[in-house]
């Protein structure tokens, strides 16, 4: 699937049909064979400074749910790692599956993961919107957190409790003073990274991807209610529940992941 011009990404309930990507040869996500991976001794720890106080809104985009932030300045932003620049937090969101037995988009030697947090940054020292960056190699920086069933996160609980108020598509709720830096795990200084994509359309391939390996744990009843979401708009007849809206994976393509750890 590298070789040929265009890769056909899979008929996938959430896009009803094939959509043929250009180039295609740096699509996401991937499976990390951890043996594979290679440690890169000149990956620096992350440096993320995020100001709640940009935490603007939550909405059903009809594929996710999405935690928008206030990208118009650098109050809230993500560099070192793999990063040559700076690059602004503008949105994170989750996939997860119908059941606790799979759901995350990325795997570790093939294990899958009930759930992922995507953490979106876009290359501030570079571009001036997220709309150029997302069409640039260099655009976009992601984030990936697996989410295990365990104990109960308290800081998720409050992003929790507003959705039942997005349960349709299109629904948005004003969301404020979350700080995403609660839902990163402990240890953020060993993580994986790799040249990609973004996992839904336009499947652009601007994204650094950056893996963490430390899970965070969520209670089965947090998970639960992320499944109460719908695909669907509050007019349409037939309710469909927002559940397995991943990507599969996609061809290597004889890229490196590298670790930031041995
Ligand atoms: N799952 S993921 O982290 O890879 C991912 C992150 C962001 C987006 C996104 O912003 N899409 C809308 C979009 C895309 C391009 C634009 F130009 C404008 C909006 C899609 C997927
Ligand atoms: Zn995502």
């Amino acid at each position: 699937a590298c070789s040929s011009k265009y890769v056909l990404s899979q008929m996938h309930p959430m896009w009803q049909g094939p959509l043929a990507v250009p180039g295609g040869d740096r699509q996401s996500p991937i499976d990390i064979v951890v043996r594979k991976s290679v440690l890169d001794t000149e990956l620096k720890p992350l440096l993320t400074k995020y100001d709640p106080q940009t935490c603007q809104q939550i909405w059903n985009n009809g594929y996710s749910f999405l935690v928008e932030y206030d990208d118009t300045t650098d109050k809230s932003t993500l560099k070192g790692g793999p990063l040559q620049d700076k690059f602004r937090l503008c949105q994170f969101h989750f996939h997860w599956g119908e059941s606790n037995a799979w759901g995350s988009e990325h795997t570790l030697d093939r294990r899958l993961f009930p759930a992922e947090l995507h953490l979106v940054h876009w290359n501030s020292d570079k571009y001036s919107l997220f709309e150029e960056a997302v069409m640039e190699e260099n655009g976009l920086a992601v984030i990936g957190v697996f989410l295990k069933v365990g104990k109960r996160h308290e800081g998720l609980q409050k992003l929790v409790d507003a959705l039942p108020a997005i349960r349709h598509k299109d629904s948005v709720v004003e969301f404020t003073r979350f700080d995403p830096a609660c839902l990163l795990p402990t240890n953020t200084n060993d993580y994986w990274t790799y040249h990609g994509s973004l996992t839904t359309p336009p499947l652009t391939e601007s994204v650094s991807w950056i893996v963490m390996k430390q899970h965070i744990e969520v209670s089965h009843d947090q998970l639960a209610v992320f499944r109460s979401l719908l695909f669907t708009s509050a007019e349409e007849e037939v309710q469909k529940s927002m559940v397995n809206n991943f990507r599969v994976q996609q061809p290597l393509c004889g890229r490196t992941v590298r670790s930031s750890f041995s």
